[in-house]
């Protein structure tokens, strides 16, 4: 075992993540593909449930980031909104190995993204639907603030839906209020989602703006835009938005118009 691996070690002998041996999977079946690594859809053999797997590429991530979000994800790991953290396994397949071959076992969403079942299925969704989404997408960030635990990263393509229902995931740029306020931030996220306070560089005034609960309340708003009105924010087909110039114009104020999307529909 390499010595950051012993880091994950760590979390399964503290018994905070439970593991288990890849062999108790069948029909590991490649479903997506992230910045961070892949995902791959199984049946757990005991009782046939269908789980996700999360690998992690080499270089793109460190161990300490993924022990970062196994950690977070067992501290919310009990509400109905927030995909659930089964534990772990380790992929002993020599040929397929990149930086690490542990992966997290997740509950499976069988919808996809909200960012595709919007595209998919808006005009079937009444508005009592979109209610809900945006009271569940709510309600799990609480979870996550009553926890401490900022998200940093809130967009459509990082939310997933599971039987009509909102599953939170993704911790990857979580951080621990305490360690969020306290540190230098590097911006991640989607840009339409950020926090425009974000963009002011490191310095606002005398100060540097650290992403903080409020952060993720503007992500939440943005949500609720695309969610009513079903388009991706920003997203002109006829006249694509630079990511620099988006910055600057958001920056500036630039806000979607809600009335104007359903005009143009
Ligand atoms: N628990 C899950 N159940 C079903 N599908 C999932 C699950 N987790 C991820 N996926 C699918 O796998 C894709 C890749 O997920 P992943 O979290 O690795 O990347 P991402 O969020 O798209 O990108 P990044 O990690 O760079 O932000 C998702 O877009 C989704 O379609």
């Amino acid at each position: 075992m390499n010595p950051s691996e012993d880091l994950i070690q760590q979390c399964l002998v503290e018994g905070q993540v439970k593991f288990y041996e890849y062999t108790r999977f069948k029909d590991i079946e490649l479903i997506g593909e992230g910045g961070y690594g892949k995902v791959y859809r199984a049946i757990f053999k005991d009782n046939e449930i269908t789980v996700a797997l999360k690998s992690f590429k080499g270089n793109h991530v460190s161990i300490k980031e993924i022990v970062n979000e196994l950690k977070l994800h067992c501290r919310v790991d009990m509400h109905s909104n927030i995909i659930r953290l089964h534990g772990a396994t380790k992929n002993e397949d020599k040929q397929n190995l990149s930086f690490t071959h542990y992966m997290f076992v997740l509950e499976y969403a069988d919808s996809g993204t909200l960012r595709s079942y919007l595209r998919n299925n808006f005009k079937y969704l009444s508005w009592y639907d979109k209610i809900n989404f945006a009271l569940q997408i709510a309600s799990a960030v609480k979870c996550l603030h009553v926890e401490g635990i900022i998200h940093r990263d809130l967009h459509s393509n990082n939310i997933l839906v599971h039987q009509k229902n909102i599953k939170l995931t993704d911790f990857g740029l979580s951080r621990r209020l305490d360690e969020a306020t306290n540190s230098n931030q590097k911006f991640g996220g989607v840009i339409a989602y950020i926090d425009p306070q974000g963009f002011e560089g490191s310095r606002r005034g005398n100060k540097i703006f650290k992403f903080n609960k409020k952060s993720d309340i503007y992500s939440i708003g943005i949500l609720m835009w695309e969610i009513s009105s079903g388009y991706p924010p920003f997203k002109d087909d006829s006249e694509p938005y630079q990511l620099a110039s988006l910055i600057v114009d958001i920056k500036n104020g630039l806000r979607e118009n809600h009335l104007y999307r359903l005009l143009a529909a």
